[in-house]
Order: C-alpha cells, then sequence, then structure tokens
C-alpha cells in the first residue's frame, strides 16, 4: 500500500452513514477469513446468483441466518443446493452490534441475524441497489476484507447522482443507517492486487450483517 501523508478518518458520508477506516486489525481479519472459507464451503455454500431478468451477478455470495436470493430470505439455499442455510454465529451477532454502535457513536442493541457474504474476484462487481428485503430499519454494517474497492454510495431516490465514491479497504467499516439506510449503494470497480500481502487473500470479501425482522 502506498504511504500516506495523512490518517484516513472516520467520515459520516449522509446522514447515518459512516465510514470507519481500519476498524478490523490485521489479526481480526485474518480471523473473518478463515471463517469466511469455512462458510463458504459447501453445503449451502459460496454460489452464483440469478438474477429475475436471466442475469448472473459476478460477485459470488453465501449467506449464514437465512439465505438471501432475489428478492427475498429463506431457509434453504433455494436458488443454490437447497441445502439449510448455515447458522448465523452468535460472535456475529456482537460484532454487528458493536461495529454500529462505534460508527454511529451511540450503543446498539439490534439483534443481528443476516450475513450476507460477497466475494468478488477479476472483473466481479455489483450494481447499484437497495438492501430492502428486511423487515426493519436497523442499520446494514459491511466489513470489508482483501482488494481495495469502489463503494458508492448513493441516495433513497434514484441509482444515479447524487452519490458519493468511497474507497474500502481491508479491516474497513462502512455502517447505513437511519435516513440512509435504504439508500442505493454499489461496488463499481475493485482494484485487483491491494489486498494487505499478509492477508493470502486475492480478491475482495465483504460480509454485511443485518436484521431480518422476519
Ligand atoms: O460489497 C459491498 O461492499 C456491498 C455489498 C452489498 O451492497 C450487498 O451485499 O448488498
Ligand atoms: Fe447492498
Amino acid at each position: 500500500m502506498d504511504a500516506e501523508l495523512f490518517a484516513r478518518e472516520r467520515t459520516e458520508v449522509a446522514p447515518g452513514a459512516v465510514h470507519v477506516p481500519d476498524w478490523l486489525d490485521a489479526a481480526r481479519q485474518r480471523d473473518l477469513l478463515a471463517a469466511c472459507r469455512r462458510w463458504a464451503r459447501p453445503p449451502a455454500g459460496l454460489r452464483t446468483v440469478r438474477t429475475p431478468g436471466g442475469g448472473t451477478m459476478t460477485a459470488r455470495q453465501v449467506c449464514l441466518g437465512r439465505h438471501w436470493y432475489p428478492y427475498g430470505y429463506a431457509r434453504t439455499a433455494v436458488d443454490g443446493d437447497g441445502a439449510p442455510v448455515k447458522p448465523f454465529p452468535d460472535r456475529l451477532g456482537e460484532l454487528g452490534r458493536r461495529a454500529a454502535a462505534d460508527a454511529l457513536g451511540a450503543p446498539q442493541a439490534h439483534p443481528y441475524d443476516i450475513a450476507l457474504i460477497n466475494y468478488y474476484d477479476g472483473d466481479a462487481r455489483m450494481g447499484m441497489h437497495r438492501d430492502a428485503d428486511e423487515r426493519t430499519d436497523a442499520p446494514v454494517v459491511s466489513l470489508s476484507l482483501g482488494d481495495t474497492c469502489v463503494f458508492r454510495f448513493g441516495n433513497t431516490e434514484t441509482r444515479a447522482k447524487p452519490y458519493t465514491d468511497v474507497e474500502l479497504r481491508s479491516g474497513d467499516l462502512f455502517v447505513f443507517g437511519g435516513p440512509s439506510r435504504f439508500a442505493h449503494h454499489g461496488v463499481p470497480r475493485v482494484h485487483p492486487g491491494t489486498a494487505p500481502p499478509g492477508l493470502g487473500l486475492v480478491g475482495r470479501l465483504n460480509i454485511t450483517l443485518r436484521v431480518s425482522g422476519l
């Protein structure tokens, strides 16, 4: 990584949408990566998501707690091997509450119960969308591992401008709640080969923790 004169700072990108650089230290990143590798194995492991229009998402995905598919949640990998989704571990719930509290600056009691883990390799990206299949407005917690990406954070009305492009690096936290909970967002670009050399990941992983309300 290039040397930088100034440390990256916590930034409120929009009301309720906060970027906290370097939230996970190197040891915690390695630990989370090892867990993601276990979760990505079958049954109900990493899969290619098919969209209703007949396309496929380029980021591949595995879910914990509930299985997300376009557009809803199920208890089994309905668009994968059909196996029961792996349980959502307590420690991810604790991590979610701590992350939301640190980012938003107030205690958060939300019962996180779902994780969506996206793996971006090569030219993978994610189009502008809203996380709208949950039945609560609890903040979404997003953790990044591996390659740096451009994370585009927009508005609740349209997929288009105004939006802000944020660079998310390995270990960064991004939380969006309150007036930003249903804002459009996406990943227009991943920068290959930018993962920390000591992590041992080629590509990018993003873990979003959510409250289903189901
Ligand atoms: O990869 C990211 O940073 C965003 C992932 C995302 O928006 C999602 O899973 O809904
Ligand atoms: Fe999303």
